[in-house]
């Protein structure tokens, strides 16, 4: 951890005190905790004034990163009792945690003139996703096809579209 923190970035730092948690089994994990707390939370201490983030709320979110390591590797942070209190995530985060991956994509120029290049059939799926989506009927939809046939191209441009309306 100590080599780690001098060139690592402290979301790096979060997985990597987790993993460590989880494959090196420290004999004191809370004492590993404090001793690199600072460094694990150095991103938000930056952002701290500017997200107006109480003490408490860095720690949640330090809690959290670590947490969503651990949660891959088939653990809770609280098997670590990092913390004299119970780590608890809500609905909301968890949901947010799944969206924000697909919302923090790089967006190229070419992949958002791709609209404009869907063919017959994309433009067909397409129209019936955003129309149900528009009209609050949502729905869950199954892509198939042959391979090569433009499914990943479509999945592209429902993201992006999906992004750019906010939805
Ligand atoms: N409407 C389109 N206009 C231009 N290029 C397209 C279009 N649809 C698909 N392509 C291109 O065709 C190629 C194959 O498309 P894509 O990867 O989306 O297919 P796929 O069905 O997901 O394939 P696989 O099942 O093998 O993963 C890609 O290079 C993609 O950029």
């Amino acid at each position: 951890m100590e080599g780690a923190s001098t060139y690592r970035m402290p979301f790096e730092l979060r997985r990597l005190f987790a993993t460590l948690l989880h494959y090196c089994k420290p004999s004191n994990p809370a004492k590993l905790f404090e001793t690199y707390y600072e460094h694990i939370l150095e991103d938000l201490r930056r952002k701290q004034s500017e997200l107006n983030l109480s003490e408490d709320q860095i720690l949640h979110k330090v809690l959290q990163g670590i947490n969503d390591t651990l949660e891959s590797l088939g653990k809770d942070v609280n098997e670590y009792h990092l913390v004299p209190f119970k780590y608890i995530t809500s609905d909301f985060e968890r949901l947010t945690r799944e969206i924000a991956p697909e919302r923090n994509l790089p967006v190229l120029e070419e992949d958002l003139l791709a609209i404009n290049q869907l063919n017959v059939e994309q433009k067909t799926t397409f129209d019936i996703v955003f129309h149900d989506d528009m009209s609050a009927k949502g729905g869950v939809y199954f892509e198939d096809g042959p391979g090569g046939t433009g499914k990943s191209f479509l999945f592209k441009v429902c993201l992006l579209t999906y992004g750019s309306e906010g939805i």
